[in-house]
């Protein structure tokens, strides 16, 4: 059976990997093993191991070429035909990725997290459902400062100075009017249940399992 991919897409912390790993984790007993899998956009950043360490800080990352979307394509591609990849993996800390690459095997759902997986042609096209998260844009950075302190060893200064000068006009730019492809909406973000059960349903139709009572 041909892999269901399912796009999860939306501004930077709106609650996009949240709303995957729960989907994910309340499902994945019931699907059992190559039942579902999470792909990270992020893991498509370019590498930069060949630029300094001044240079990474100043890259825009919330424009589309900061992405190697070829690459993003051409592995779904791959698990489309049910073929494994080899997924690069990101550090957020070095702005760059990694030596290693992670072994991921096609299942029958896989949920493709990002910001900008809407806006690009040749990705829409292969995804089967289109989510878009729709938190306000202050929520987000809120949530954003709060967890890149915590998790990317950022500061207040840089997030918020990060903010003003790319994510905030390339959310405009680029994010914001990619909605427009979107088949669902979600409001309020990650713990959205009821956003959460429709997918989760879905899903279960798909994999012909029975529905929930
Ligand atoms: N509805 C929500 N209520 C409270 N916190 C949330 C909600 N949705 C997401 N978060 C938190 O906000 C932060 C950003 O969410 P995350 O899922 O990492 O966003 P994204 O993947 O879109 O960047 C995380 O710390 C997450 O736990
Ligand atoms: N080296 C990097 C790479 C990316 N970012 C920011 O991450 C955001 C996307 O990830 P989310 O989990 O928040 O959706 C994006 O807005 C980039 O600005 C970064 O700060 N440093």
């Amino acid at each position: 059976m041909k892999p269901t991919i399912i796009t999860i897409a939306g501004p930077s912390a709106s609650g996009k990997t949240l709303f995957a790993q729960t989907i994910h984790d309340e499902l994945i007993e019931e699907l059992g093993e190559g039942g579902i899998s999470i792909i990270y956009e992020d893991a498509y950043y370019r590498d930069q191991s060949h630029l300094s360490m001044e240079e990474r800080v100043e890259t825009n990352y919330d424009h589309p070429d900061a992405f190697e979307h070829d690459l993003l394509t051409e592995h779904l591609e791959k698990l489309t035909n049910n073929e494994p990849i080899q997924s690069p993996v990101y550090c957020y800390k070095t702005h760059t990725r990694t030596a290693e690459t992670n072994a991921f095997a096609p299942t029958k759902i896989i949920l493709v997290e990002g910001i900008l997986l809407l806006s690009n042609k040749k990705l829409r096209e292969q995804f089967d459902i289109k989510v878009y998260m729709d938190t306000p844009l202050d929520i987000c950075l809120i949530r954003r400062i709060k967890r890149d302190i915590v998790e990317r060893q950022r500061s207040v200064e840089s997030v918020t100075n990060q903010y003003l000068e790319t994510v905030r006009p390339m959310y405009h730019q680029y994010i914001e009017p990619s909605k427009a492809w979107a088949d669902i909406v979600v409001t309020r973000g990650g713990k959205n249940r009821m956003a959460i059960e429709v997918i989760k349903a879905k899903i279960r139709q798909i994999s012909q399992l029975p529905p929930q009572k």
